[in-house]
């Protein structure tokens, strides 16, 4: 998509899955289409029914916008309400993504902190049950050595906080050269406070072509909005503020 402006953007009639409140909007960029059932999303049979399995029925108003962006390998920045189910969607999208015949690590979720690393290493085991998806969650607090078995031993997905990822990257235990998604969680706090620095760090190590995916609670800057292939879906819910 080369034209991010106003113009190339479309407003949606509020449809919300996982909460019936007031009227809502969603922009998005004007290719994104609206796919209501999960079955329509090109997804593999296997972690269908691990998504079905693990109580899923419909995909959220957020998820029937940016899931299949995000499998086109779009980056993709996606803005929506807590509890709208962005986190289940890093959990789908990893889990349709990896080549889970591999022991390379392919897909990197970055989150700021330890216990939504750790939550989102759940939704992936509970989703992909069907697929023997291997993850692991880097995060602080816990044995560095077991982190090294985890990786030596091989897994393909990594959700992590940001300094015990790039603690393990430059151990060279982290390897990063089949790493093609990178998600940072929460972007809007990671892109601030004191993680600007180690995300810069971490991304300094990962591959030229790359899949970027941005998700979070508040609207992100603009600017980010400005290259060729960036594809957006945000669940308007200040319009002034999105505005802006
Ligand atoms: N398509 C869906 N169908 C049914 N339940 C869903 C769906 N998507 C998410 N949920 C459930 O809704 C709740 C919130 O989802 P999730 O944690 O993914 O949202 P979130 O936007 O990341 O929220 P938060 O910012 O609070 O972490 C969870 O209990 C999750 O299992």
């Amino acid at each position: 998509m080369s034209d991010l402006g106003g113009a190339s953007m479309v407003r949606q009639n509020p449809r919300r899955v996982t909460a019936p409140e007031e009227a809502l909007e969603f922009e998005t960029s004007k290719e994104v289409q609206v796919v209501t059932s999960f079955a329509d999303m090109g997804i593999k049979d296997d972690l269908l029914r691990g998504i079905y399995q693990y109580g899923f029925e419909k995909p959220s108003a957020i998820q029937q916008r940016a899931v299949v962006p995000i499998l086109q390998g779009r980056d993709v920045i996606a803005q929506a309400q807590s509890g709208t189910g962005k986190t289940s969607m890093i959990g789908l999208t990893v889990c349709q993504t990896v080549d889970t015949t591999s022991r390379e690590v392919q897909a990197l979720i970055l989150s700021p902190t330890r216990e939504l690393a750790s939550q989102t290493e759940k939704v992936i085991l509970a989703m992909g049950n069907f697929i023997s998806i291997k993850v692991h969650a880097c995060i602080g607090g816990k044995s560095v050595g077991d982190d090294i078995r985890k990786l030596e031993n091989g897994v393909q997905v990594v959700s992590g906080t940001p300094g015990r990822v790039c603690d393990m990257i430059k151990r060279r235990t982290l390897k990063t050269t089949h790493i093609k998604l990178l998600i940072l969680d929460e972007s809007d706090e990671m892109l601030s406070r004191g993680f600007k620095d180690q995300i810069y760090d971490i991304y300094r190590y990962l591959p030229p072509v790359l899949q970027v995916c941005l998700i979070s609670v508040i609207p992100l800057p603009r600017v980010l909005l400005e290259h060729d292939k960036c594809c957006l879906c945000t669940f308007l819910f200040n319009t002034d503020t999105c505005e802006t």
